[in-house]
């Protein structure tokens, strides 16, 4: 499919990654559309079914997995993720830039995909600094937070893996981090408002 590169999201749960997506969304109403993934954990207070996540229970997903209506799928921590090929053809058919915030074996997976995004890895500053902030959120129970610390390790250390991601933001501060997030995406921005503009 022709258009604007994708992008792909990673990076380890509580990092910041939807803080900076909301925020970039917003900013820039019309140019980017997100990819949204199946999910079979529960929603969060908040969080809209067909919004957020295609909320759904594991038999059903996986009927879906096994008709090959998934680009990708993983389990993180005891449930299952996957990017379904509609939600990514809905935004792109749009001529929106395609957002996908996935985990890294997602990434792995898309690598092996015709996909060709523009790889982002958010970092968040410390595991200590992530336990906070994942505390902070308080959506998580204890035994979910141990294993998502426990995924984050993993994706903190396969991070800088050369050739896996474009570049490796890590998330500090909000607003140098968001600055760096738009400098990277400012080319395929670029012509989007251009194509908007004609
Ligand atoms: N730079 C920052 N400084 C301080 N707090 C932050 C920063 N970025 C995000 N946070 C806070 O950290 C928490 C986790 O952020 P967020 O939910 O965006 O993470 P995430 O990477 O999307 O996690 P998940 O993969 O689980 O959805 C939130 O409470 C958010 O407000
Ligand atoms: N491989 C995939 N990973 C996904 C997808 N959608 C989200 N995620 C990742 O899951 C974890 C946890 O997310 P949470 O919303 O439960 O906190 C996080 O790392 C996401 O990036 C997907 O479609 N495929």
């Amino acid at each position: 499919m022709s258009g604007p590169r994708p992008v792909v999201i990673s990076g380890p749960s509580g990092a910041g990654k939807s803080t900076l997506l909301k925020k970039l969304l917003k900013d820039y109403k019309g140019v980017f559309g997100f990819s949204i993934s199946h999910t079979t954990r529960d929603p969060r207070p908040g969080e809209v079914d067909g919004k957020d996540y295609h909320f759904t229970n594991r038999e059903a997903m996986q009927e879906d997995i096994d008709k090959g209506e998934f680009i990708e799928t993983d389990e993180f921590s005891g449930n299952l993720y996957g990017t379904s090929k509609s939600a990514v053809q809905d935004v792109r058919a749009k001529g929106l830039i395609c957002i996908l915030d996935v985990d890294i074996a997602g990434v792995r997976h898309i690598k092996e995909t015709n996909l060709d995004p523009i790889y982002i890895s958010i970092q968040p500053p410390s595991i200590e600094v992530l336990e906070e902030r994942l505390r902070g959120r308080a959506t998580e129970t204890e035994e979910k937070i141990q294993s998502r610390l426990e995924e984050a390790r993993t994706d903190m250390e396969e991070c800088n893996e050369p050739g896996l991601f474009d570049i490796v933001i890590v998330n500090d501060d909000l607003d140098e981090a968001y600055e760096k997030l738009q400098s990277v995406l400012k080319e395929e921005i670029t012509k989007v408002q251009e194509v908007i503009k004609s």
